[in-house]
C-alpha cells in the first residue's frame, strides 16, 4: 500500500464522510450538507489549502464554541437590488444558500444584486461561492476578509486578512472562467502546509516577528506576518476587501475580533460581499462568445494557462478515478466522523 493514494473516494462518498463529521460536531443538517459539499469540491479540484486539510480546523473551532454550527441565518430584503444576511455567528456558506433564491430573483428583476453577509465565519476557498452563479449565466464577484496576518505595504503591524477576491463569468462552449486569489503574497493555508512539509517560502512573501524578511514558514506563523502581493497594489486590494466585506456589510475587520478565549478557534469571524450581474442587461448578445474569444487571445498571446484550468484538469481526473486520500488522512477523517 503506498502512502500517497491509499484510498480513492467518489465526490459523493467524500461529501458523505465530511457531512458526518460536521453533524457529529454540532452542525445543523442544512449547514453540514453545504459545508461538506464545499470542502469536498475543494479537495476534488486540487484546492488543497482549503480541502480536507481544513477539517481538523473546523473540528477544533466547533469544539471551542467559537462558531455556531446551529445558527439560522436571517435574510433581509432591504432594497430592490440589495440583500443582507446576518449569519448570526454561523458559517458564511449556509448564509449564502439561505439568500440565494432572493438574490437570483433580484438579479432577474433588476439585472444586478448585492449580497452583504455579516457576522459570518469563512474558512474555505471562494471559487465554490461564485462558480455556480456563472454556471447559471451570471457574472459574480465576491470578497471576504479573514484574520489580521498581513502587513500593509511598508508597514510593521499585521492588519489585513489574506482577503481573497473571486470572479466568475460564463463563457461560450466552456466551463465558466473563474479566478480566486488571496491579496497576500501567499494564502495562510499554504504557509501552514509549507511549515508542515518543511518547505521554504519564496522571498517577498513573509516577515518574522521582528518585521525582518524571512522564508521560514514557521517564523511567519510564530508571530510574523505575510506581505501583500504586488506591493502597494495588493495592499490597496486588501484594504478594499476590508471595506467591502466588513465596513459595508457590518462584519468585523480582520483585526477586530478576539478569539483568544476559544482555544482551538481558527475560523475568522468577519463578513462577505457578493456582486451578481446579469450580463444580458449589457445588451451584447455575444457576451459569452466575447469572453471565450478573450480567453483564447490570452493563451495565444503566450500565457501558459488560464485560472481555473488546473482545477478543471484535476477535477476531470478525480471524476474518472476518484479523489485520492492518504490512508492516514482517511483514517483521521473516519475517526472524526465516528469517534
Ligand atoms: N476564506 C478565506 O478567508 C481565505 C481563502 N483563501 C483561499 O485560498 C485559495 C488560494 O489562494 P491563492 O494562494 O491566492 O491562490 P493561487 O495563487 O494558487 O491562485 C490564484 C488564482 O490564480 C490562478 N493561477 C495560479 N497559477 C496560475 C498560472 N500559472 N497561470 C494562470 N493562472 C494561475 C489560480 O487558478 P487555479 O486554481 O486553476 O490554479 C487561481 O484562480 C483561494 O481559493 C482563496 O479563496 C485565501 C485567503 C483567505
Ligand atoms: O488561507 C488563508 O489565508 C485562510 N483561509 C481560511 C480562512 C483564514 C485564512
Amino acid at each position: 500500500m503506498t502512502e500517497q493514494s491509499d484510498v480513492k473516494l467518489t465526490y459523493a462518498e467524500l461529501v458523505g464522510l465530511l457531512e458526518a463529521i460536521f453533524l457529529r460536531h454540532g452542525v445543523s443538517g442544512d449547514a453540514a450538507r453545504v459545508l461538506a459539499a464545499n470542502c469536498a469540491a475543494c479537495e476534488r479540484d486540487g484546492s488543497f489549502s482549503h480541502g480536507i486539510f481544513r477539517m481538523p480546523g473546523y473540528v477544533s473551532t466547533l469544539n471551542s464554541g467559537w462558531v455556531d454550527g446551529q445558527a439560522l441565518p436571517l435574510v433581509e430584503d432591504c432594497a430592490p437590488s440589495f440583500v443582507r444576511v446576518d449569519a448570526k455567528g454561523g458559517f458564511a456558506q449556509p448564509a449564502l444558500e439561505a439568500a440565494r433564491p432572493l438574490v437570483l430573483d433580484k438579479v432577474k428583476q433588476n439585472g444586478i444584486a448585492v449580497l452583504a453577509i455579516r457576522r459570518s465565519h469563512h474558512f474555505s476557498a471562494l471559487w465554490p461561492d461564485v462558480e455556480p452563479f456563472a454556471e447559471q449565466g451570471l457574472v459574480a464577484l465576491s470578497f471576504v476578509n479573514s484574520m489580521a496576518c498581513v502587513v500593509p505595504q511598508g508597514g510593521k503591524k499585521a492588519l489585513f486578512g489574506t482577503n481573497p477576491v473571486a470572479f466568475a463569468t460564463p463563457r461560450k462552449g466552456r466551463p465558466p472562467f473563474v479566478f480566486d486569489q488571496a491579496s497576500s503574497a501567499i494564502a495562510h493555508g499554504d504557509v501552514q502546509i509549507a511549515a508542515r512539509e518543511g518547505h521554504a517560502l519564496k522571498p517577498g512573501q513573509g516577515v518574522d516577528r521582528d518585521g525582518q524578511p524571512t522564508t521560514d514558514p514557521k517564523a511567519v506563523l510564530d508571530g510574523g506576518a505575510l506581505l501583500p502581493f504586488g506591493g502597494h497594489k495588493g495592499s490597496s486590494i486588501a484594504l478594499m476587501v476590508e471595506i467591502l466585506a466588513a465596513a459595508l456589510t457590518g462584519g468585523h475587520f480582520s483585526w477586530e475580533f478576539d478569539w483568544s478565549a476559544h482555544e482551538g478557534a481558527q475560523t475568522p469571524f468577519t463578513g462577505q460581499l457578493f456582486i451578481i450581474i446579469d450580463p444580458e442587461r449589457g445588451g451584447n448578445a455575444s457576451f459569452e462568445a466575447r469572453v471565450s474569444q478573450l480567453c483564447d487571445m490570452v493563451l495565444e498571446a503566450g500565457q501558459d494557462r488560464l485560472p481555473g484550468d488546473r482545477r478543471h484538469a484535476i477535477r476531470a481526473v478525480a471524476e474518472k478515478d476518484g479523489i485520492p486520500l492518504k490512508g492516514e488522512t482517511y483514517a483521521r477523517l473516519k475517526q472524526f466522523a465516528e469517534g
